[in-house]
């Protein structure tokens, strides 16, 4: 197809060259919004030049109506009458370390009513199917929005001290990893340019954010890694990370690290940009 918006060949050569060197499209996007062009330009010439569907580039834009999350502040912040510490932050990916999320009785009975429903966990494919993957060897479970008067005071804990409404939320996931098990290095926003992002963003849209809250201490390993900020969290019990990004922020990648003695149980609640429950 034939653009009315000539790109000039300097242009063309930058933006073939920065996607050789490693650089996603939306990285590309970004740099030139960064050195003053604006994003339909962008969008435009990313789109023409590396063969991406502007539609995938597009999606990126937040749609009237979303919502972003407020980053907790230290050092504490009282959510729904329970304080919480925090004890660490992180502007690039963003992370707070969240000291007293849980109590231990919370953390306990999480265990105990996600115990007896355990499966093994399942990744979204390009599709947007779910299935069993070699990178994600724990097992899982979700629990449905305010299912217990447990899972709904947790859920309004999180809404206030991130200032989002719960119907954002997904069903909060109870995940157990054994010994040698772990998540590798992942994103939880989704790919815009995969075949499967409308389909798994159809309802709530794109993921802002996501907090890992740890149930138990594993006894060695198991923290959460984010290898562009050379971060490693530890797992402690009742404590959690919280993280937010923006679609394509390579910043925000992250992994569960092998646990390598003792059992791992974590708690993940993903946040959308619009309301997920209906
Ligand atoms: O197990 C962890 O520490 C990280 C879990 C995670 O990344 C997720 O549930 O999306
Ligand atoms: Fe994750």
């Amino acid at each position: 197809m034939k653009s009315f918006h000539k790109i000039r060949p300097e242009l063309r050569d930058w933006i073939l060259a920065t996607a050789r060197g490693g650089h996603t499209p939306l990285e590309v996007v970004k740099l030139m919004q960064e050195a003053g062009y604006d994003q339909q330009q962008c969008h435009r010439a990313v789109s023409e030049v590396l063969g991406v569907p502007l539609a995938a580039l597009n999606a990126t834009i937040p749609r009237a109506g979303a919502r972003r999350t407020t980053h907790p502040a230290a050092p504490s912040s009282v959510a729904d009458g329970h304080a919480v510490r925090v004890s660490a932050s992180l502007d690039s990916p963003v992370v707070r370390v969240l000291d007293g999320l849980l109590t231990d009785d919370e953390c306990g009975d999480l265990i105990a009513l996600a115990s007896p429903r355990l499966a093994r966990s399942l990744t979204v494919d390009d599709k947007g199917r779910h299935q069993t993957d070699e990178r994600r060897t724990s097992n899982g479970m979700f629990f449905s929005l305010g299912e217990t008067p447990l899972i709904e005071r947790i859920e309004r804990r999180i809404a206030r001290l991130v200032d989002l409404p719960v119907e954002h939320g997904e069903g909060l996931q109870v995940l157990h990893y054994q010994p040698g098990q772990e998540y590798e290095p992942h994103f939880d926003w989704f790919d815009p340019t995969q075949p499967g992002f409308n389909a798994v963003t159809a309802r709530g849209g794109q993921r802002i954010a996501s907090i890992v809250m740890y149930l138990n201490t594993p006894k060695e390993g198991g923290g959460t890694g984010f290898p562009a900020a050379g971060l490693i969290v530890t797992a402690l019990r009742g404590s959690a990370v919280y993280f937010a990004y923006d679609t394509g922020d390579q910043s925000s990648l992250h992994a569960g690290l092998p646990v390598l003695r003792g059992e791992k149980w974590i708690a993940t609640k993903w946040l959308r940009e619009r309301p997920y429950q209906r």
